[in-house]
Parts: C-alpha cells; sequence; structure tokens
C-alpha cells in the first residue's frame, strides 16, 4: 500500500489517498483556521501486539513520553471516557482533557479530541488506525489530525508541530511493540 500523506492544500477535505479501507477513518473536515496532516510508521509487530498498547485510552504515557501522568475523569473505557492528561515540564502546554471519539478492537482504530486543558492546541483531533504491513508480520500505523491553527502561528508550523509530537509518540510505540514481541 503506498501510503502518500495528507496533503495540505486539500483546503476542505484531508483524505489521505489509501485504500478506501483507511481514507475513511483518516478524513478530516479542515475549516479555514485549521491544518491538518498524517504520519505513517512501520512496526516490526504483530497488530495485536501494537493495538494492546494504543488501544488503552487510560494509560497513553505507556508510550507518549510527553506525558507525565494521566487519570480518567469520567467513564469506564468506551467512547465518551474522558482523560485527563499532564504533560511533562518545557512544553507550551501542562494539562488536557481529551475524549475518546473512536475504540474499534475489530478494525483497530482509536480517536479522540481535545476537548479543554492549557495548550495551545485548540480542537485537535486525532484518528490512528493499524494495518499489517503487506511483507512480514509487521504493521503499518496511520495516525491523522486536524486541529486550529493558534493565533500568531502558521498553518506550516503547527503542522511542524504536531507532526514531531506524533511522530516522537509513534516511534516510541514501536520501540514498545518491539520489545514486547522480543520478550515472548
Ligand atoms: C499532538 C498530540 C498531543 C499534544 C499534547 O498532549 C497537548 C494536548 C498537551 O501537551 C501536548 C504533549 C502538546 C501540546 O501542545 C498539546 C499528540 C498526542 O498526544 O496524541
Amino acid at each position: 500500500n503506498s501510503f502518500m500523506l495528507c496533503q495540505k492544500r486539500y483546503p476542505l477535505a484531508c483524505t489521505m489517498p489509501v485504500p478506501d479501507t483507511v481514507a475513511r477513518h483518516h478524513t478530516h473536515l479542515v475549516g479555514p483556521n485549521q491544518c491538518c496532516s498524517a504520519v505513517v510508521q512501520q512496526i516490526a509487530a504483530p497488530v495485536s501486539t501494537v493495538w494492546s498498547v494504543v488501544r488503552r485510552f487510560d494509560n497513553p504515557q505507556a508510550y507518549k513520553h510527553f506525558v507525565k501522568s494521566c487519570h480518567v475523569i469520567d467513564g469506564d473505557g468506551e467512547v465518551g471516557t474522558l482523560r485527563e492528561v499532564n504533560v511533562i515540564s518545557g512544553l507550551p502546554a501542562a494539562r488536557s482533557t481529551e475524549r475518546l471519539e473512536i475504540l474499534d478492537d475489530e478494525r483497530h482504530v482509536l480517536s479522540f479530541s481535545v476537548v479543554g486543558g492549557d495548550h495551545r492546541l485548540a480542537n485537535y483531533r486525532s484518528v490512528t488506525t493499524l494495518h499489517p504491513s503487506t511483507t512480514g508480520n509487521g504493521t503499518v500505523v496511520v495516525e491523522s489530525y486536524v486541529v486550529d491553527v493558534p493565533p500568531g502561528n502558521t498553518k506550516d508550523d503547527t503542522c511542524v508541530f504536531v507532526d514531531t509530537i506524533v511522530r516522537c509518540n509513534l516511534q516510541s510505540l514501536a520501540q514498545i511493540a518491539e520489545n514486547l514481541t522480543r520478550r515472548k
């Protein structure tokens, strides 16, 4: 599957030209003052192993190293569950309140939206999907997002900032899933 990244030049809908089973989840309506992008990460671990880490909405710090701690405010892990994420120092952010929007254990789709907190990424929503690699027993992770461009920022700067964090998260996810696979 030749994943092509979400092109920022799609003014209205940010879709990724990928198999339509994937595109459906990574299609975001992008407003005039928003930007969107996507990050793709190859992981040398089975989809089931990667999913067991990604699906834990209550435990993002398992692989997101910018997260210091997280606790569930409301809900039981199903869609609608709210979490409060506390962020490590040094970032232009302290905490974030996030809502679980999609948790699909069959199709390996997770989506959450940022609904509050003190940071600069208003109306952030991301979708993460897992796909078996076409070669070998690995996983391809696709994570796309849409977010408001903060006042004073350009769309490109915003995408560079968010892409960098998402890429760090997915590289960390790869390390953890590959370590889990070696240990078995
Ligand atoms: C980009 C996104 C997370 C961003 C943040 O969690 C936050 C919502 C508060 O701190 C951050 C780490 C950075 C920020 O400015 C906004 C990636 C993810 O967690 O899935």
